[in-house]
């Protein structure tokens, strides 16, 4: 039978409340948005099968509360992630400032440790992808949303593309409104993901150091972390 997905990606999205991080994972899984703000409480999650140079990869994208209250909920849930975008909103020059502190709460929690993540397939090789974890560290992505609002821009385009270069990160402006760049944004991250992966991987096993797909009935023994 045909597997169901070759890996599984934990996303995560961060940032203040209200600039559109819930919208942006509806436009992703369902293809639809709402104009209507209900602001996210504690944690969700919604998944989107994408398909990555011929792989299938299963992104399981959680959506976090961005109001300051719910921060130790979500700071939590860093832990295990392989990937974070960090939004603001192009209207809103604060959700711009404090991109800075979203990414400090990255490194404080220190992202992608361990988690959990492992099921078995090459013993050994799946411990190592733990420890490689832990010490990469987690790919970031940073959005600029609702670029479909230009006439009440705020924060230009160049202060957001010197901040990601700053921190060796991709950039791009969506609107989860007119669907702009939102499937490129998870498409480029999660391929990024995959390639990482596969630079890290022993040479000789080619296989990415990620989350496999189902397990498979393999002989081997290994200890899930
Ligand atoms: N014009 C426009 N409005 C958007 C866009 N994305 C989101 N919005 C609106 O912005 C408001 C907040 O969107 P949410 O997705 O709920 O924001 P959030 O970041 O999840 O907020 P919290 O759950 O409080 O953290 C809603 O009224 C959305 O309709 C966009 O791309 N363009």
């Amino acid at each position: 039978m045909a597997k169901a997905y070759d890996h599984l990606f934990k996303l995560l999205l961060i940032g203040d409340s209200g600039v559109g991080k819930t919208c942006l994972i509806i436009r992703l899984a369902e293809d639809s948005f709402s104009s209507t703000y209900i602001s996210t409480i504690g944690i969700d999650f919604k998944i989107r099968m994408v398909d990555i140079d011929g792989k299938k990869i299963k992104l399981q994208v959680w959506d976090t509360a961005g109001q300051e209250r719910f921060k130790t909920i979500t700071t939590a849930y860093f832990r295990g992630a392989v990937g974070i975008i960090l939004v603001y909103d192009i209207t809103d020059e604060k959700s711009f400032e404090n991109i800075q502190n979203w990414m400090k709460s990255i490194k404080e929690v220190g992202v992608g440790h361990g988690g959990g993540i492992l099921g078995c397939r090459g013993g050994i090789l799946l411990i190592l992808s733990c420890l490689q974890n832990a010490s990469a560290g987690v790919e970031r992505l940073l959005i600029g949303n609702k670029c479909d609002m230009e006439e009440k821009r705020k924060v230009q385009r160049d202060a957001a593309e010197k901040l990601a270069k700053e921190h060796g990160i991709r950039f791009f402006e969506t609107s989860a409104k007119s669907s702009v760049n939102v499937e490129e944004a998870f498409s480029t991250l999660a391929r990024d993901i995959l390639q990482k992966s596969y630079r890290k991987a022993a040479p000789s096993s080619g296989q990415p150091l990620l989350e496999p797909g189902p397990p498979r009935k393999t002989g081997g023994k290994c200890s899930l972390v």
